[in-house]
């Protein structure tokens, strides 16, 4: 099990300085999707500079044109880039063909799929390398988790690894790894605390126990 690292809420000076931090607590740091619209590409581009043997994942939650997306994605330094379940198949199938091209993973957010499990399955063949539920922040507004769903995909995925994320704290973190998720990535759940050094140390702790 691998814990990654979601920066949001940072520009890119601030994510290297926290990466700085954390970086012997974290397997994957996440370039979010705000910071990608706030910086752009660079951000990765600069994150994997700095941490060249840290894998970097771009969250860039494509919807089309996905094979030029895990393209630009790749180009700049991102080891996993994010393509939305709710996307067309050809193009979930066209970003698993570029990244197989470039060598790179594709992560495919289940995030507002309504039909999770049949979806799952569908995703799952077309060679996918991550499928992630997500409960985004809207709903983790409303109380809402996605332990329930990381049940129902664990339950129908065969090959891909699985993943969850939103609004994870070190509290709920033991239930999330009873489900044993391949990936369990984390974001206010480190950066919102105190001490996010030790919320680091503590949630990898849990996380290498499994
Ligand atoms: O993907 C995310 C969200 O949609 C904003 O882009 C977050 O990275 C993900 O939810 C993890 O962050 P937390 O919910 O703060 O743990």
């Amino acid at each position: 099990m691998e814990l990654q690292l979601a920066l949001d809420l940072v520009n890119i000076p601030e994510g290297i300085e926290l990466v700085k931090e954390l970086e012997p607590y974290i397997d994957i740091v996440e370039i979010g999707t705000p910071v990608i619209i706030n910086e752009g590409l660079k951000a990765v581009k600069e994150m994997k500079r700095a941490f060249p043997n840290l894998k970097v994942l771009a969250d860039l939650k494509i919807m089309d044109a996905a094979g030029y997306e895990v393209m630009k994605a790749s180009e700049a330094g991102a080891d996993i880039i994010t393509i939305l379940g709710a996307a067309e198949d050809m193009s979930i199938k066209g970003a698993v063909e570029e990244a197989r091209k470039q060598n790179k993973k594709v992560l495919v957010d289940m995030i507002c799929v309504k039909n999770l499990e049949e979806r799952a399955k569908e995703v799952d063949a077309f060679g996918v390398d991550y499928i992630c539920v997500h409960t985004g922040y809207d709903l983790q507004a409303v109380g809402k988790n996605s332990f329930e769903d990381l049940q129902t995909i664990k339950g129908a995925v065969k090959r891909a690894k699985t993943a969850i994320a939103g609004g994870i704290k070190l509290s709920t973190l033991p239930e999330v790894i009873k489900a044993q998720p391949d990936l369990v990535i984390v974001g206010g759940g480190i950066t919102g605390q105190d001490d996010r050094k030790a919320a680091a140390a503590e949630m990898q702790k849990l996380i290498k126990q499994g």
